[in-house]
């Protein structure tokens, strides 16, 4: 009998997220700049006579726990690959919120798949497993990569980036998801008529990142999916305006919300700025974090 693989996988934050045109295949033209934070998923791969899917932590009553879970589509798609039965039990232990715009779905399909590959010895390589995550979703190859990456495309084409040092961060969290395909909906009627240029990484981000200075990041920060996200979810803008009174260089909207995040100087001040998060009153709960963080990586060959 194979042992239990467990991989752990971190959630992302766009520090740029900047949204082009609408593709033939429905998808937008994006740039986005993922940074990998420390709040992360594990996902424990047992062997089993069918496909299987348990879950507990964060918001597990929003994870769907059939075949149409993520970790459970990314665990057909390689069997499939292979000509194998997907017969696995997958156990998502969740730190990341669901439809927080953290990507703990793709988390989770692309933890699925390192630790399908390793239980079942199919061997696929890196870029193998970097390609089948790009057919689950625009954001499931980035939790493999891990640290921060420039994505293009649909968000799924990566150049890694370099950063310099480590930024420290606050997350709000907020009670319930946003859907993002209804978030590119109301970006979509809320430029509607207006040109749309193509999405331009910023260099004065690109910069920042590159070494690791806090304070000129902070400006640089940018969400174009911000306003449709504040617009489907007005309260979000109290949770920014708290964070910002307590001391953060920067607040935005993470992905298509509705989790929010606040860039801090230091781990102190990241500290202060949960506390005072948690407080206010305007979102359910904050979790301090820092990042870049590497890749899903497998943590052990333990029991579920
Ligand atoms: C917005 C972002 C920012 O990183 O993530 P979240 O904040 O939700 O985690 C991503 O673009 C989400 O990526 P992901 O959640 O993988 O999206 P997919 O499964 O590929 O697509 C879900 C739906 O989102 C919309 N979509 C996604 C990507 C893209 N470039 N253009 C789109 O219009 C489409 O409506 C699509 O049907
Ligand atoms: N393993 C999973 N974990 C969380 N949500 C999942 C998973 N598989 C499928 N889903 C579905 O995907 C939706 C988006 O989840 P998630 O990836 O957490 O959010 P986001 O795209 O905002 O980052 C959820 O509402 C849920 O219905």
């Amino acid at each position: 009998m194979r042992k239990p693989v467990t991989v752990r996988v971190p959630a992302k934050v766009n520090v740029q997220l900047a949204v082009g045109g609408v593709r033939p295949d429905g998808f937008h033209e994006l740039v986005s700049v993922f940074l990998a934070v420390g709040l992360y998923d594990e996902v424990t791969a047992t062997p089993a006579d069918t496909l299987r899917i348990t879950a507990t932590g964060l918001d597990t009553d929003r994870v769907p726990l059939g075949r149409t879970n993520l970790a459970a589509r990314a665990a057909q798609l390689l069997a499939a690959r292979h000509g194998i039965a997907p017969d696995v039990h997958l156990h998502l232990a969740k730190g990341i919120p669901v439809a927080g715009g953290m990507a703990g779905g793709s988390a989770d399909a692309a933890g699925a798949l390192m630790a399908c590959n390793g239980l079942w010895g199919t061997g696929a390589s890196r870029d193998g497993l970097l390609s089948l995550a790009a057919e689950l979703g625009s954001d499931v190859p980035f939790p493999l990569a891990g640290g921060a990456a420039l994505g293009r495309g649909r968000g799924e084409l990566l150049t890694p980036l370099e950063v310099s040092g480590t930024l420290c961060w606050v997350f709000a969290l907020a009670d319930g998801g946003l859907p993002t395909p209804a978030v590119y909906a109301e970006f979509d009627r809320l430029r509607e008529g207006q040109a749309v240029p193509a999405p331009r990484a910023s260099p004065l981000l690109l910069g920042a990142l590159r070494t690791g200075d806090a304070a000129a990041l902070a400006p640089a920060l940018s969400n174009d999916l911000q306003a449709a996200a504040l617009s489907l979810r007005p309260c979000l803008a109290a949770t920014l305006a708290a964070g910002t009174a307590a001391g953060a260089l920067a607040a935005l909207v993470c992905g298509s919300g509705p989790t929010t995040a606040f860039l801090t100087r230091d781990a102190a001040s990241a500290t202060a700025v949960c506390a005072a998060l948690l407080a206010s009153g305007t979102c359910c709960t904050a979790r301090a974090a820092s990042g870049p963080v590497p890749g899903a990586h497998i943590v052990a060959h333990r029991p579920a």
